[in-house]
C-alpha cells in the first residue's frame, strides 16, 4: 500500500467495518497497523468483477477452501489474478482434491493467473522483515505483475514458470511440518528432524515430478525454502498441530486452539491419495494421515517410519 493504491476486500461487511474502525485485524494479525491509504471494502462475491474492473492485479488471500468460489466469481476478470493459499482443495468435482491451477482450469480457463508462494510467515512480512517469494505462472505478464507489485526493499520476488512445482511445494510442506512438529514434540532429536526434512523433500519432489513439475523448483524457495521455514519455525500453524498431537492433544483440540487454518490437516489425505494414484511413494505423508485419522498414535507413527525396509537414497 506504500507504493500502490490497494483495496482489501472482505466477504463479511461487519469484519470490513471493524477493520475500518480499528485500522487493525484484531483477530488474525493483531498488533499490525493497517496503512491509512488501504481501502477496506465488503460486498458479495458476485459484485467482485465490478470492483476489480480497473485493477492491475487481484490477489486472493483465503484458505484453499475459498479459492474455487473466488476464481468462479473472477472468471471474467481482465487483470492477472494470483492466489496465496497453499494446499490441495478437498475433493469437489472428482475423486481427488485439486491444486489451485487445476481449479482455475476447471472454473476460469481464460483467466490469466498464478500463485505467490515461498517462505513467508505473515507476521514477519507485515513487520517488514526481509522475505523472498516466488511469483509463479506459466504466463509472463502474471509473473511480471506480481514482481512489480511486491518486489520492494523488504521483499525479493523471484519469477518461476513452474506453477505446478511451486504449488506442490506449498501444499506438501504443510503435511511435512505436521510430521516435524510431532518429531520435535516427542523430543526425538535434531538428527530425526533433519532426516524428516530431507526425506520429506524427496517425497515432495517425487509427487511434483509425477504432476508435471520440474525437479529444480523443489530446491528453491517454494520447495526446500518453505519446507525448512514451516518445519522448523514455531510461527507455523501446521508445525503447532504436530507439536500438540505429540503432547497428547486430540486433532480437534489442536485445530481449535489455533484459531487459524492449518492446511496440512485438510490436504494430507489428498496428497496421499494423489500419490497412490500416480504410483508415488510418500511414507512420511502416509504416516501423517494415519496419525490424523487416529489409526496410529504418535509413537506408532515414528515406529512405522523407522521400521520400513532399508532402501536406496533416491
Ligand atoms: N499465515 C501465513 O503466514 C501464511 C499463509 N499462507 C496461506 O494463505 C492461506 C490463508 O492463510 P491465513 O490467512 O494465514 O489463514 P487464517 O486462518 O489466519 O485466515 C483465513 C482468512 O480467510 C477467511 N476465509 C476463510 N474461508 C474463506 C472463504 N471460503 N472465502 C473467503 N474468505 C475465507 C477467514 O475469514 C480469515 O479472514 C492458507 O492457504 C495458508 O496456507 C501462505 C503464506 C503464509
Ligand atoms: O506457509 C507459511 C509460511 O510460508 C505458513 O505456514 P503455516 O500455514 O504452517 O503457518
Amino acid at each position: 500500500a506504500a507504493r500502490h493504491q490497494v483495496s482489501l476486500w472482505a466477504r463479511n461487511p461487519a469484519q470490513a467495518a471493524a477493520l475500518r474502525s480499528d485500522r487493525e485485524n484484531v483477530r488474525y494479525l493483531p498488533g499490525i497497523a493497517l496503512p491509512a491509504s488501504l481501502a477496506l471494502l465488503a460486498s458479495t462475491p458476485a459484485e467482485l468483477p465490478a470492483l476489480c474492473a480497473d485493477a492491475d492485479l487481484v490477489v486472493i488471500a483465503t484458505p484453499m477452501a475459498g479459492l474455487r468460489g473466488l476464481l468462479q466469481a473472477l472468471r471474467g476478470c481482465s487483470a492477472p489474478v494470483a492466489w496465496l493459499c497453499k494446499g490441495f482443495e478437498a475433493p469437489v468435482s472428482g475423486p481427488y482434491g485439486l491444486l489451485g491451477h487445476e481449479i482455475r482450469a476447471e472454473v476460469a480457463p481464460s483467466l490469466r493467473a498464478g500463485a505467490l508462494s515461498g517462505p513467508s510467515f505473515a507476521l514477519e512480512v507485515a513487520r517488514g522483515q526481509p522475505t523472498a517469494l516466488v511469483a509463479a505462472s506459466p504466463q509472463a505478464p502474471v509473473r511480471e505483475a506480481l514482481v512489480e507489485a511486491f518486489h520492494s526493499p523488504s521483499v525479493r520476488v523471484y519469477a518461476n514458470d513452474d506453477l505446478a512445482g511451486v504449488e506442490v511445494g506449498g501444499a506438501v510442506k504443510n503435511v511435512l511440518a505436521i510430521a516435524t512438529g510431532l518429531c520435535d514434540g516427542l523430543d526425538l532429536g535434531l538428527n530425526a528432524r533433519a532426516a524428516l526434512i530431507t526425506r520429506g523433500l524427496a517425497e515432495m519432489t517425487r509427487l511434483g515430478l509425477a504432476l508435471g513439475a520440474r525437479a529444480d523448483t523443489f530446491m528453491g524457495l517454494s520447495g526446500l525454502g518453505d519446507l525448512v521455514l514451516t518445519a522448523t519455525g514455531d510461527l507455523s500453524r501446521n508445525r503447532q498441530v504436530g507439536l500438540q498431537l505429540a503432547c497428547g492433544k486430540s486433532l480437534q483440540q489442536a485445530v481449535d486452539s489455533l484459531g487459524h487454518v492449518a492446511e496440512g490437516v485438510y490436504c494430507a489425505r489428498t496428497v496421499v491419495q494423489r500419490a497412490a494414484h500416480l504410483g508415488v511413494e510418500m511414507p512420511i505423508s502416509r504416516a501423517v494421515v494415519d496419525l490424523l485419522d487416529g489409526r496410529l498414535q504418535p509413537r506408532q507413527a515414528v515406529a512405522a517410519l523407522m521400521g520400513r525396509d532399508a532402501t536406496s537414497e533416491r
